[in-house]
């Protein structure tokens, strides 16, 4: 209160005022942001973004929870795991890949979890788009999920559509889950 003698701390919307390319490869770049902070400082910023991001999205890919649900079975996660090279080792994931030219969330997760895993899905829900490692990177996501008809004629012998890199389907009973 000024009247007191006592000066109300300054405060600014923060908002980024440069973005400068420091290095691009084919999937990725660096760049060196320079953003004004909440207290007014101008400041910079090492940030990872994806090249392959489509126009008017906020995603860069979709993970999917597929519940895989059959007669007399008890339902399951259905879960892939494959040799990821940032971290030199084999990851167990949820399905999960890079929204394509023209595609909702949806309908690449239904493209992702068919390459993945063979399974034909049905989308019963999409989250919000959710960032993944805001300090490192704009990189987003939005988890779609999706229950599978193991009965259904299509998906009891389920095919997978992969390039090389396979990845193995792993089948996580529901009840078994844990935190
Ligand atoms: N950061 C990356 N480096 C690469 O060298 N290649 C990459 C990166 N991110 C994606 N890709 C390639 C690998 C695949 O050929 C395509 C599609 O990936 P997608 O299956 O959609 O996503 P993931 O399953 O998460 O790899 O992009």
């Amino acid at each position: 209160n000024m009247s007191d003698g006592v000066h109300p701390k300054a405060t600014t919307e923060p908002h980024i005022v440069n973005e400068e390319v420091i290095a691009t490869g084919k999937w990725v770049k660096l760049e060196e942001t320079t953003y004004v902070d909440p207290a007014g400082n101008t400041r910079l910023w090492e940030t990872v973004k994806r090249t392959t991001r489509q126009a008017n999205t906020q995603t860069d890919g979709v993970g999917i929870i597929a519940l895989l649900k059959r007669t007399l079975h008890k339902d399951c996660v259905v879960m892939v795991k494959q040799f990821r090279p940032p971290l030199s080792s084999y990851s167990l994931e949820f399905p999960a890949g890079l929204i394509d030219e023209g595609e909702t969330a949806e309908v690449a997760a239904l493209r992702e979890l068919k390459e993945e895993t063979g399974y034909k899905g049905e989308v019963v829900g999409v989250t919000p788009v959710t960032s993944l490692d805001p300090g490192l990177s704009n990189c987003t996501t939005q988890i779609v999920m999706v229950n599978i008809n193991g009965d259904d004629h299509d998906n009891i012998h389920p095919t997978q559509q992969l390039g090389e890199g396979g990845m193995s389907c792993f089948y996580i009973k529901s009840n078994e889950c844990q935190a």
